[in-house]
């Protein structure tokens, strides 16, 4: 299976002098845990890292160093993960007909939830790893008043590895260039396209590393994998 790493994102929320990826938790930068996680994941056999040029030295030296078995390439990231994901698209081997895409930032996804993606791909167009919300979830204006509340049960919080028919993708996210959409997940293109999208069960511990927080909690979940 071929898989893309969004990886080329500036980490604005979590407020550092660099791309968060770099940053370090056990030794290890988040881009690596990422990347160990692929490595492990026997469905994996290519591996694209879309990323901003002013990191290829970096990440190179992170490669290096992990003594990867698989094939990985630099792909240049876009402005949005949106525009990075299709960078990636175009830059995927003509012999992909499907593609993983899993975020940098969610280097505590193992291996196991890569396979189950990976393998489940093959049955359907498009999937999402993702969890049942567990908060109750309020729609609220702008001055601040709740304006309804949801049926808990039909809320899913979105996560990747998502997966799709390569071809089907490139089409969802050339019709969002011609139509302006803005996203911020590639299932998202799907359903704008009218084209469904499963559920596979995600992990709780799957969290997208985005604040300083997060980064807390994932040194946590990550010293029992050392
Ligand atoms: N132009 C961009 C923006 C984001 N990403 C990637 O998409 C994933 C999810 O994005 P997010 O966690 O929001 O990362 P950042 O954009 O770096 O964070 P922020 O929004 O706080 O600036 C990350 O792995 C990030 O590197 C990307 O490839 N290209
Ligand atoms: C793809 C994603 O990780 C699913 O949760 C998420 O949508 C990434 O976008 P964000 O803008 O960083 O929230």
């Amino acid at each position: 299976m071929y898989l893309l790493i969004p990886a080329a994102g500036s980490g604005k929320r979590m407020g550092a002098d660099r791309n968060k990826l770099l940053l370090q938790v056990h030794s290890k930068s988040l881009i690596a845990w990422t990347l160990l996680a692929a490595e492990a994941a026997s469905s994996i056999s290519w591996i694209g890292i879309i990323s901003q040029p002013h990191d290829w030295e970096d990440f190179k030296g992170i490669i290096a160093d992990l003594k990867l078995t698989k094939p990985v390439e630099l792909i240049t990231g876009g402005a949005t993960r949106q525009e990075s994901v299709y960078n990636g698209l175009l830059a995927l081997p003509d012999a992909a007909k499907q593609v993983l895409i899993h975020d940098g930032a969610r280097c505590i996804a193992t291996p196991n939830l890569l396979n189950a993606c990976a393998e489940a791909i093959l049955h359907c167009p498009g999937l999402i790893a993702a969890i049942p919300v567990k908060d109750t979830i309020k729609v609220v204006d702008e001055s601040g008043i709740i304006q309804s509340t949801p049926d808990r049960e039909q809320l899913w919080a979105a996560q990747t590895p998502q997966g799709f028919d390569v071809k089907l993708l490139k089409q969802c996210h050339a019709e969002g260039v011609r139509q302006g959409w803005e996203v911020t997940d590639d299932a998202a293109l799907f359903e704008k396209c009218g084209i469904k999208v499963r559920i596979v069960p995600g992990e709780e511990t799957n969290l997208k590393v985005t604040t300083p927080q997060d980064l807390v909690i994932g040194q946590f979940i990550l010293s029992h994998r050392e």
